[in-house]
């Protein structure tokens, strides 16, 4: 059997970068075997030469100077799984420019600065792949990149990172404290370096933003995506949620509107109460889940481990191999043209709402709260007093209502005499009504 050498430079070799080093020696013979290359790690770099690490590497291989493995002439393809902005975007770009494919799992490079670095692979003529950007090992920026490619996409609804999901369960069903269940994420590799990106929603963002731009075909980049994160979520919160009927998930929703002036786009990521019969409800710990609908197509799931050094390691390798045919064939897929998209804000969009609040034991304040969503349009569905009393906490949940008219809502009753305070507000999502 004859097979194609092809050389890998691999950056980074932490949590994913060592899992794939694992993968490809177990995977190599097989896929020498079916695909007839012979994928070789020539160089890794890394920060810390002296750090203890989950995969045994010559000396030879392993530098603290990734330019220099970039720039290796034995090097064909580069994988980068430093993450963040910088040296990630000169590295990529450096590659790129040398006519080496990258495969990427940085959803923060590509989130922010996507449209640079995929114009330097379209004038190079080569592969930037990025199947682990997003959703870990899922397959989906392949299937909305290929398989989609002619399809209608109006809406993409997921829970998109895996360690706020696992934090979520944790403190739901075993009651563990918020910080000991970050903790156990960290520990199982699923976090970011810096976790505040999971806890405060950048990285499902980043990916949101990723997510947006392919399916729509629009340039959607971070800072276009409207965030809260899940640090503020109490668990009295999630506790009343599920004696609601409810599951609280941190969940990315990507939209698109046609207007007479053009498509809008409208992409968020927040903690919402999703009911417990709904599918995303059961996607646990580190599992990912997303839901797409195309017009033609219909609705279509897609469900895996989310995070995780194998499973993204699982992804990287196949971009690796679809790159390193590429690159033996010579050529190299292309991304589809971005248009600029027009943005549509949070506050012109539609959902239901869970509101919770505690009001003074005195005649009438219940009323008073009631005329007071009336006068801005926004109609109670549910509502749930618990506890007696000075203890008495209001639950409602909305219909469908514009989240400018809840936010006012909400101003006024905070400026209630009868009302002590406004506690979480969350929007319900896959309910009738959303
Ligand atoms: N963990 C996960 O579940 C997933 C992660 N990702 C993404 O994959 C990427 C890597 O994540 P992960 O493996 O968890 O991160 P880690 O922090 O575990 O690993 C990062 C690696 O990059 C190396 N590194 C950092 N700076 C430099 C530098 N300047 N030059 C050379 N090497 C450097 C580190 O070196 P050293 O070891 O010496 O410190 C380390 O080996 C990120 O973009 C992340 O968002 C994507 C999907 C899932
Ligand atoms: N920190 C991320 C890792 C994968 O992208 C997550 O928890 O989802």
């Amino acid at each position: 059997m004859t097979t194609t050498p092809v050389r890998i430079g691999l950056l980074g070799c932490g949590n994913v970068g060592a899992a794939f080093v694992q993968l490809v020696e177990r995977r190599h013979d097989e896929i020498a075997n079916r695909h007839q290359i012979d994928l070789q790690i020539t160089r890794v770099a890394v920060r810390n030469l002296s750090r203890e690490r989950a995969v045994d590497l010559d000396e030879a291989v392993l530098t603290h100077d990734a330019d220099a493995v970039v720039h290796d002439p034995d090097i064909d393809l580069v994988v980068e799984v430093i993450g963040g902005i910088e040296p990630a975007r000169h590295l990529t770009l450096s590659a790129l420019k040398a006519g080496k494919p990258v495969i990427s799992a940085n959803k923060e490079l590509l989130a922010n600065l996507g449209a640079e670095i995929y114009e330097a692979a379209g004038d190079a003529g080569v592969d930037i792949l990025f199947e682990a950007a997003v959703a870990g090992g899922i397959p989906l920026i392949r299937p909305l990149r290929e398989s989609l490619a002619g399809e209608d996409i109006r809406r993409v609804v997921g829970i998109v990172n895996g360690t706020t999901n696992y934090v979520l369960s944790r403190m739901a069903e075993e009651h563990v404290s918020f910080g000991e269940a970050l903790a156990e994420a960290q520990e199982l590799g699923y976090a970011e370096r810096d976790p505040t990106a999971d806890v405060e929603g950048f990285d499902a963002s980043a990916k949101a933003a990723i997510i947006a731009s392919i399916a729509f075909g629009v340039q959607v980049v971070a800072g276009d995506v409207y965030r809260e994160g899940i640090a503020e979520l109490t668990p009295g919160d999630l506790s009343f949620a599920a004696r609601l009927g409810y599951v609280v998930k941190l969940l990315a929703i990507a939209e698109r509107f046609d207007t007479p002036d053009g498509a809008e786009v409208a992409v968020r990521v927040h903690p919402a109460m999703v009911p417990e019969h709904h599918p995303l409800a059961a996607v646990r710990e580190s599992f990912n889940a997303v839901f797409v609908e195309g017009a033609a197509v219909g609705d279509l799931m897609f469900y895996g481990r989310g995070a995780g050094g194998d499973p993204t390691a699982s992804a990287v390798l196949g971009d690796v191999i679809d790159a390193a045919l590429n690159l033996t064939n010579g050529r190299a897929s292309r991304l589809s043209r971005l248009s600029e998209a027009t943005i549509r804000p949070i506050d012109d969009l539609r959902s239901e709402y869970y509101i919770n609040m505690d009001l003074a034991d005195r005649p009438g304040a219940l009323a008073t709260v009631a005329g007071v969503f009336g006068d801005h349009g926004v109609s109670i569905r549910a509502m749930e007093q618990e506890g007696m009393g000075a203890e008495a906490r209001l639950v409602f949940i909305t219909h469908g209502a514009v989240e400018s008219a809840v936010q006012s809502t909400l101003a006024a009753v905070r400026d209630l005499e009868v009302v002590d305070r406004v506690g979480s507000v969350l929007r319900v999502v896959g309910g009738d009504d959303s």
